[in-house]
């Protein structure tokens, strides 16, 4: 049995169908890269049958990654086949994940199909993708309520029809860790071609146990996992990729086996999916929480200055964070600026970037005592999105705050570079600030959500802002950061409505034009 453990990261497919979590294709793209850098083995792309805009982010994201293999979804049907076939043909590795319910329940309520038409199908369907790759995923979806006499059926089938992964879905997070893993030792063994095609599994999070489900599925043989950064996912989620990885590394006299993962990639990776959804992480979230390697307590703290392994079973270090805190201020120049981006795995594409991220970084060590990776972390995510195309920017504001009186705001928006101001007045300064904008661009959105989040620590913290905006069905988030919580309001509505201009003819934003 193989050593080494797949890690099947399947962020931008199954990550994405978490209400309000949907990015738009270079969001994807720039994920990928991140996760390319984190070494995963394969990235589930997305459904390309699912939207045109599902079938382009998948196509680029074919075109931008090299090293990883690129994975697209399809159901058990003839189209979706060629539509994943046709947005992946750009890869250098291309897999096609085609899947079909087995579950008695999935079979005759949803799919209204015999077993045996079920069976026809997945044959079908996994010879029809072997036509365009030799790499070829079968999922037998709702494993976990399905009859093992007709799973080994199933798969034996799709074996011998040229799958070359096989992969248990927990669809609906109902199995118990025991339990899983003696069903996939069950099915290694009872299936006659087992030994033809890597087994895997994917775990949904409805009980709090996709990770305890899929590192029993490991230890009982299986040898890919899918998961998603932050436990992503469909309802509660997927498994938390940062602590499958983490768990199987650090509990090596258990697990014979251990990942190709570069784990210090896993906290900027983290950062990235939760800037670019809107999803933060809970500061006491396993390896990626903000808390995951702090210590509070007189007892805790004493234990790990003598010795840091009392209280520590994995260094920070080797999962992204820093160990050195205080690193940069106003007088840092452009070399440790980029050396400390690079230690925390960002690079810039060019000089042009490098200086636009310097620029914004020196104004904020003027306005802050310390700066904290995670700032560097916000103000490089903030300025990626800046140096897109971007149509509207915040020039000034003002707000008026004051007890027993309506706070008022004054703001000014360079509109495709030319200078708006409008006041207004609102029930916060935030709601003015909102209401002064929409003045001048008069966007006809829906604010759907508001998030303020403190990226460190302290009365001069940087509040980092998501907000979600409605327009015409479509869904974006946009996000601002500032050690001033209106003013990073107010940069996060903005880089929302540029993301609803994205792609819009560039006409200027007039009453309703956004
Ligand atoms: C467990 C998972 O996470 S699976 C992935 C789930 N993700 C998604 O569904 C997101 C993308 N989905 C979509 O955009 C749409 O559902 C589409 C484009 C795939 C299909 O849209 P529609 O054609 O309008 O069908 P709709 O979604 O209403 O119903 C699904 C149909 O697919 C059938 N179906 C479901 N799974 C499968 C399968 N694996 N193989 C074959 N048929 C299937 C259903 O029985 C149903 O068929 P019916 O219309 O004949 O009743
Ligand atoms: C497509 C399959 C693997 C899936 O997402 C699930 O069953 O949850």
């Amino acid at each position: 049995m193989s050593d080494r453990l797949i890690i099947f990261d399947t962020t931008l497919r199954d990550g994405e169908q978490s209400p309000g979590a949907s990015m738009t294709r270079d969001e994807k793209v720039r994920i990928a890269k991140a996760l390319e850098r984190l070494r995963v083995d394969v990235i589930e792309a997305g459904f390309p049958i699912a939207s045109p805009g599902d079938f382009e982010a998948v196509q680029a994201v074919a075109e931008a990654v090299r090293e990883s293999t690129v994975c697209g979804l399809a159901r058990a049907k003839d189209a979706d086949i060629d539509r994943a076939a046709e947005a992946l043909r750009p890869a250098a590795r291309a897999r096609i994940h085609t899947f079909i319910a087995t579950s008695p329940i999935h079979m005759r309520e949803k799919l209204r199909l015999e077993p045996d038409e079920v069976v026809a199908h997945a044959v079908r369907a996994v010879r029809r993708a072997r036509r365009y790759t030799d790499d070829v995923e079968f999922s037998p979806e709702d494993a976990g309520r399905s009859e093992p006499d007709f799973l080994c059926r199933i798969l034996e089938a799709v074996i011998a029809a040229g799958a070359t992964t096989v992969n248990i879905p927990d669809t609906v997070g109902y199995a118990l860790p025991d339990q899983f893993g003696a069903l996939i030792a069950e099915l290694m063994a009872r299936v006659p071609n087992a030994d033809k095609a890597v087994w895997s599994v994917h775990c949904h999070n409805d009980l709090g146990l996709a990770v305890a489900n899929s590192l029993a599925a490991v230890l009982a043989g299986a040898r890919q996992v899918e998961c998603t950064i932050n436990g992503l996912g469909e309802r509660a989620g997927n498994a938390a990729l940062e602590e499958v990885v983490m768990a199987v590394r650090t509990r090596q006299d258990r697990f014979p086996c251990d990942t190709g993962i570069d784990t210090r990639q896993i906290v900027p990776c983290s950062r990235l999916v939760a800037s670019i959804t809107g999803f933060p992480v809970q500061p006491n979230k396993a390896v990626v929480g903000a808390n995951a390697f702090a210590h509070e307590s007189g007892i805790h703290q004493d234990g790990v200055l003598k010795k840091r392994e009392t209280y520590e079973i994995m260094r920070a270090e080797d999962v992204g964070w820093s160990a050195n805190r205080i690193v940069l201020g106003k007088h840092s120049g452009r070399n440790a600026f980029r050396t400390r981006l690079r230690e925390l795995g960002i690079e810039f594409d060019s000089e042009e970037a490098l200086n636009e991220a310097f620029a914004r970084f020196k104004e904020l060590a003027d306005k802050k005592h310390e700066i904290y990776d995670e700032d560097l972390q916000a103000l490089v995510s903030e300025t990626a999105v800046v140096t897109g195309q971007e149509r509207l920017r915040l020039v000034y504001l003002r707000v008026c705050s004051e007890t027993g009186e309506t706070p008022e705001a004054t703001v000014t928006v360079a509109v495709d570079g030319e200078e708006r101001t409008a006041t207004a007045r609102g029930d916060g300064p935030v709601d003015a600030s909102f209401r002064a904008i929409e003045s001048i661009v008069a966007s006809g959105t829906e604010l759907l959500l508001y998030s303020v989040n403190s990226i460190t620590t302290g009365t001069d913290a940087q509040g980092e802002v998501t907000v979600r905006l409605r327009k015409n069905g479509r869904v974006v988030n946009g996000q601002g950061a500032d050690t001033d919580i209106v003013i990073a309001s107010a940069k996060s509505y903005i880089n929302a409505l540029n993301r609803i201009l994205q792609g819009e003819p560039k006409t200027h934003p007039q009453a309703g034009d956004v």
